[in-house]
């Protein structure tokens, strides 16, 4: 079991020309069921009970954060209760996952005390052919970015709702987390960064007042016409998340690329597992 290299910045040429092309990567690809018409909240289930399988006895686990990791955090606390699995750990990535865990009677422990994880399960907002992600809608990007980086391998589980052709894609948030202090200054240096020029910033509010994260951080949601990787215009990636992380008052965003070893992807034709070739 090791840790990751903080890999997520790296451009890899290979990964980079299969963009371009608008090719995947090579996945290993394999359909384990078919479903006849499920609602989409039981095709989230579908996922997550299937991630769950990565989960043996003995393992430190990364809990996620959000609808479709809530249905593995109750599997696996199913699945302790029944003796089927035994002497878990998880770690949880928000403060909403540790309390559902701890109701569900998963004994939990932080990074602090468990910094090798062998599986983190968790969702994404986005899922691109490469399976790069944009993560964060639900406000934990912070937490689950650095649990994933510390599991030896990462299972996202999604919907087939997710899937876009590039980051940004669906034209819904791309989230950066900042710090509170000055954060319309770094609001308005998010927005002016020619790498991801033509974006709309805005500052996510909860009511009146602006949401604030488990790490008392606010969040700037990041909204794109085009994808953010635009292959067309040759973009990586890559660039326009250095270019975020580069600016002071930045903690984090929720663009999580090189990261995911396996998605499971839930749909009305079945469950599909696809697997990034393991890194040399
Ligand atoms: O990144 C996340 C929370 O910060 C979630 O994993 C992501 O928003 C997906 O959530 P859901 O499964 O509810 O669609």
């Amino acid at each position: 079991m090791s840790v990751r290299a903080p890999q997520q910045f790296l451009c890899k040429a290979s990964q980079q020309r299969a963009f371009l092309t608008r090719k995947p990567v090579a996945v290993r690809a394999s359909r384990v069921a078919s479903m006849a018409q499920l609602s989409q909240d039981e095709l989230k289930q579908q996922a997550a009970w299937k991630a769950v399988d990565y989960v043996k006895s003995g393992m430190v686990v990364g809990l996620g954060t959000g609808s479709t990791a809530a249905f593995a955090v109750d599997r696996i606390g199913d699945l302790l209760a029944s003796g089927e699995l035994k002497d878990i750990v998880g770690v949880p990535t928000s403060v909403r996952t540790y309390e559902q865990a701890k109701g569900r009677g998963i004994p939990l422990a932080t990074l602090d005390e468990q910094p090798k994880l062998d599986v983190a399960i968790d969702g994404a907002d986005e899922v691109d052919p490469n399976l790069d992600v944009v993560k964060g809608r639900g406000g934990a990007l912070l937490r689950e970015k650095m649990v994933e980086m510390a599991s030896a391998k990462f299972v996202c589980i999604v919907d087939d709702s997710k899937l876009v052709e590039g980051l940004g894609g669906s034209k819904l948030a791309m989230p950066v987390e900042i710090v509170q202090f000055c954060h319309l200054y770094t609001l308005n240096r998010l927005q002016a960064l020619p790498e991801v020029a033509g974006c709309v910033a805005k500052l996510r509010m909860e009511g009146d007042a602006p949401y604030v994260t488990d790490n008392s951080n606010y969040i700037v949601d990041l909204y794109f016409d085009t994808p953010i990787a635009d292959s067309q215009a040759g973009m990586c990636p890559r660039l326009p998340s250095k270019a975020i992380l580069a600016l002071e008052g930045v903690v984090d965003h929720g663009l999580f690329l090189d990261m995911v070893d396996v998605c499971i992807i839930a749909g009305k034709e079945g469950v599909e597992v696809k697997e990034r070739p393991a890194k040399k």
